[in-house]
């Protein structure tokens, strides 16, 4: 059987103008290789050079030792970038993706160092189960470097399937996940 497209299915980036809904939609930065604040910095500035995304907050920049990753691996500085947007879980990867090639990420050695590491956490209520696209991020609830950073700027977002913020990041054993002085700036 060919595959028709579903007429009641509408893939918003293909809608104009007021026809989109605006989505909040939060991406989880991260950085262990190199200048790790530059990188979450161009993160931000790269991300919102958009008319399609409207920064609302960042968070404060915290350090923590990496988790699943192979030994002897640095440190990441993480942080997270909270929008509002009216551009689809996909076009939001694609931008991820392409912000991280920018910014020399590499895919040689599984959950090796990276200068840069984008992931979209969630995009309003949308949910997606593609094999290349899970929204919300499969591993968020287990992650205090997200949550913590999250909770700082946007407490009350309910997730998808998971509930608040706040509550997943109380949730979670924080330790180690270290707020630092260094702060990252949202472009005028
Ligand atoms: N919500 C999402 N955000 C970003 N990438 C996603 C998402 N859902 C699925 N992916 C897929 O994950 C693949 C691997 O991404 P990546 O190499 O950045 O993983 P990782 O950062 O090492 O691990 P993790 O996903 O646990 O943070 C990407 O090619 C992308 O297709
Ligand atoms: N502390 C910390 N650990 C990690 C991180 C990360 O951003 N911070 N990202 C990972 C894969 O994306 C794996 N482990």
């Amino acid at each position: 059987m060919t595959n028709v497209p579903n007429p009641n299915v509408v893939d918003a980036d293909t809608l104009t103008g007021d026809l989109r809904p605006l989505r909040r939609t939060a991406f989880a930065l991260g950085s262990n290789l190199g200048d790790r604040l530059e990188f979450l910095q161009a993160a931000v500035d790269t991300l919102t050079d958009s008319s399609e995304i409207v920064p609302v907050a960042v968070s404060p920049v915290y350090e923590s030792e990496p988790v699943g990753t192979p030994e002897g691996s640095p440190r990441f500085l993480n942080a997270v970038l909270v929008v509002d947007t009216t551009l689809s879980p996909r076009s939001l990867m694609e931008r991820a993706q392409s912000t991280e090639s920018a910014y020399g990420r590499t895919r040689d050695v599984p959950n090796g160092p990276r200068t840069l590491d984008i992931d979209v956490l969630a995009v309003g209520d949308v949910t997606s189960d593609d094999d290349d696209l899970h929204v919300p991020h499969p591993r968020l609830a287990e992650r205090a470097f997200v949550l913590v950073p999250w909770a700082d700027i946007d407490p009350d977002f309910s997730v998808p399937g998971l509930g608040r913020v706040i509550d997943l990041s109380s949730a979670v054993d924080a330790t180690g996940v270290r707020r630092l002085d260094e702060a990252l700036e949202i472009p005028a």
